[in-house]
């Protein structure tokens, strides 16, 4: 399947945004339950710092025959977030900056924005969450209005909006400096159980991040191509500027995923191509969409091409991080290589950097990430970039706050164009779809590489 969206609010992306006419309610404060600490400041760690974005999601829930109604579920998760948020206090504080020049919680135990909608249509009418509808889905998610930085916006928000049909939505605005994908599900799934009722939480949260504390002095011991700004030589720049942007969703369902990693693994082993004999979904579906999107948007031989992606380091650092690790566990990999490289090499080649930037993450390599931030303040570049985020077994579906688990539930827009995201999809949820947006030719050429597979 592909779906399409067009940017500024064109095509399939107006029309649900036509439809979708949401009116809130006065936002208001919910504190937890419970006296938390206050007056000190939270430390953040570095690997918190890097990725300081807010991300939106939206989870939507139909209508029960039985139990409570649309107007109950307000009340239930207002409840049970003032209630979820003693355990993650530091949700309920404000973002701030320390004395070392880092961002930090102010820990003030003011509270989460949350926000009661109304939407004057169905559930049904919102359309589709396997494309980014920022026009349509953006109106089920609450920014506070005329903020001008993340300083100035709480880490989190909330905004519960009831549908004509007795279904609700819960659109949730969460800085990614609070925490990576596995920790926002940890909290979500907390806040759910809360909300059915649970005296205690099944994975507490672990709040101290200071076991991420970089080393005195740092030891930068790896080169992190991360941080490099490789020059466009091959000015995609205009194509960017000239083009409209467009949005698809291309679905690998288990038979078109078994046949991409065939095609990673024929002529593996024939040349210099790392790849160990054998690879993963990950790693052969990356290593397709990181040579598709090479060819597609005509880069020159020369041109040098960053892969990144995040790695979960949670079980990759010596120790592993306590279970119920609040904050970001991710760090990013990555793989460098020129155009002509990836597109004169068979599939096998692309696949196999792949699997080597995922080998590369160690517990050596984490310290030295960390470290290297310690030192340098800087944050990754994503100048002729590529930036794969995968969803797919983060398990946002299993959110069931008494009403059962969400019909639908995903991003409302893709954060940056250098952006592709996995996410999972269809029955037991085995299929990915890959979400990408790419100028309009680029993303013609990339469709009919898709259509070869
Ligand atoms: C702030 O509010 C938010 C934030 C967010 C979202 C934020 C983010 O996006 S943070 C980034 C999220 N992504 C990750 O954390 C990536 C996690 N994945 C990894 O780290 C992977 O290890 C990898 C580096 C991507 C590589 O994956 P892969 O090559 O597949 O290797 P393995 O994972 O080792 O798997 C190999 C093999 O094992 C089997 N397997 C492993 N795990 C599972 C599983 N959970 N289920 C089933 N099977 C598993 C499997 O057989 C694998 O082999 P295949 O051949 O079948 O692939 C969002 C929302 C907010 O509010």
């Amino acid at each position: 399947m592909v779906v399409e969206a067009r940017e500024n609010g064109a095509g399939v992306a107006a029309a649900a945004a036509a439809k979708l006419t949401v009116k809130r309610g006065e936002p208001e404060l919910v504190a937890p339950a419970e006296a938390t600490p206050t007056g000190e400041k939270y430390y953040l760690s570095n690997l918190d710092q890097n990725i300081a974005v807010i991300v939106q999601t939206v989870y939507c829930y139909k209508p029960v025959a039985s139990g409570g109604d649309a107007a109950d579920a307000v009340t239930v998760l207002r409840d049970a977030l003032a209630k979820v948020l003693v355990h993650y206090h530091p949700l309920a504080g404000r973002l701030t900056i320390s004395a070392e020049m880092k961002l930090a919680v102010e820990l003030t135990g003011e509270g989460a924005v949350f926000v009661a909608a109304d939407a004057g249509c169905d559930l049904a009418d919102v359309g589709d969450l396997t494309k980014p509808d920022p026009t349509a889905l953006g109106q089920l998610v609450y920014s506070v209005p005329g903020a001008k930085n993340i300083l100035e916006m709480p880490p989190m928000t909330a905004q519960v909006t009831r549908f004509k049909c007795g279904g609700f939505s819960l659109g949730l605005a969460m800085n990614h400096c609070m925490f990576d994908g596995l920790g926002a599900m940890e909290f979500v799934n907390s806040w759910a159980e809360t909300a059915r009722g649970a005296a205690e939480l099944t994975v507490p949260p672990f709040l101290d991040r200071t076991v991420l504390r970089a080393r005195d002095p740092p030891v930068i011991s790896f080169e992190h191509h991360e941080f490099e700004e490789i020059p466009d030589v091959s000015d995609t720049a205009a194509l960017y500027g000239e083009q409209e942007l467009l949005y698809r969703s291309f679905c690998f369902d288990p038979d078109r995923l078994e046949r991409v990693r065939a095609l990673a693994l024929a002529g593996a082993g024939a040349g210099d191509d790392l790849l160990g004999g054998r690879c993963t979904t990950f790693e052969a579906l990356s290593g397709l969409v990181w040579r598709a999107r090479t060819r597609a948007l005509g880069l020159a031989p020369e041109q040098r091409t960053k892969l990144l992606f995040a790695v979960d380091g949670r079980r990759r650092f010596e120790p592993p991080l306590p279970k119920g690790y609040f904050g970001n566990g991710i760090v990013l990999t990555n793989a460098v290589a020129t155009a002509g490289e990836l597109l004169s090499s068979p599939p096998s080649r692309a696949a196999g950097l792949v699997q080597a930037a995922v080998r590369m993450v160690t517990d050596e390599y984490m310290r030295s990430a960390v470290d290297y931030f310690e030192a340098t303040r800087a944050r990754p570049s994503l100048a002729s970039t590529l930036l794969i985020t995968t969803w797919s077994r983060l398990a946002f579906h299993d959110a069931d706050f008494g009403w059962g688990q969400p019909a639908m539930s995903g991003p409302v827009t893709l954060p940056e164009k250098e952006v592709i995201l996995f996410l999972a999809h269809g029955e037991e949820r085995k299929s990915i779809n890959v979400l990408l947006g790419l100028p309009a030719s680029a993303m013609d050429a990339f469709q009919e590489l898709m259509d070869e597979i």
